[in-house]
């Protein structure tokens, strides 16, 4: 079944020129779907849309078989963002108690410092986030994800800063999601991180879906996901 489903999506900032046209794709339940495309492509703005963070212009977007707007969509999915904004003035523990009774859920703080621990985070649950680095923002961002856990979760280059190991524990961590019947959809330009996860890869270009098949399929015919970005950009009149 679609968990996300996007059809005939087409947004314009300026109402001159469209950054998306016409996008349509499907993040099914229990897959990772990866979103890739170079600079400028429209990656944000689409989940822009999604998360109705801009007015829909055109197309329609459903998340649970809401429509997007709706609360209940709203309920549905979670936004990791690429920056690592998080509310200074409050510890880890109250920023994830406060994302679990934004999405109505009882907040698992022991699988919260379990993560924490995993994540080389141990300690600092009730520290202030203002004294967190760059990563451990991150991490906590994360952390709260897997926390609150709605059935989707969008990543867009939330996991940029982030060393070696947490890498490794994130993904092991999306593996569980998937094994649960969750779903990701999860924006990067890290192409070795997508051919490890991702189910499908969609790939963006100039506001077009480009490719959208099986992971597996692009790398059998391109040899990876990044000569498939690289014979795209080399053969295309764009
Ligand atoms: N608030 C805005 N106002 C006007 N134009 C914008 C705005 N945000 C993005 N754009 C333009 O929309 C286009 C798509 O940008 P977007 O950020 O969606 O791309 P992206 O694929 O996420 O890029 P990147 O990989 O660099 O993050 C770009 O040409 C960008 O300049």
């Amino acid at each position: 079944m679609s968990l996300l489903s996007v059809k005939d999506v087409s947004y314009s900032y300026d109402g001159i020129v469209n950054v998306l046209l016409d996008v349509s794709f499907d993040v099914e339940e229990g897959a990772i779907t990866g979103l890739v495309g170079p600079n400028g492509s429209g990656k944000s703005t689409l989940i822009k849309n999604i998360f109705d963070l801009v007015k829909l212009q055109s197309g329609t977007i459903h998340i649970g078989g809401h429509e997007h707007a709706r609360p209940e969509a709203k309920q549905q999915a979670i936004y990791l963002s690429s920056n690592d904004y998080l509310p200074e003035f409050l510890t880890a523990r109250e920023y994830i108690t406060m994302m679990a009774r934004l999405f109505d859920v009882t907040v698992d703080h022991g699988k919260a410092l379990a993560l924490f621990r995993e994540f080389s985070m141990e300690g600092r649950y009730d520290d202030l986030v203002e004294d967190y680095s760059h990563g451990m923002r991150k991490k906590t961002q994360l952390v709260s994800a897997l926390v609150v856990r709605p059935p989707l979760i969008v990543i867009d280059e939330t996991l940029n800063g982030i060393d070696l190991e947490a890498l490794h524990l994130a993904e092991k961590e999306f593996r569980r999601v998937r094994e649960e019947g969750g779903s990701i959809l999860l924006c990067t330009h890290d192409f070795s991180v997508l051919e490890r996860l991702a189910d499908r890869t969609v790939f963006l270009d100039l506001g077009h879906v480009v490719y959208d098949e099986p992971t597996g399929d692009l790398v059998a015919e391109h040899g990876s996901v990044a000569e498939m970005v690289f014979d795209y950009l080399e053969t295309s009149q764009r």
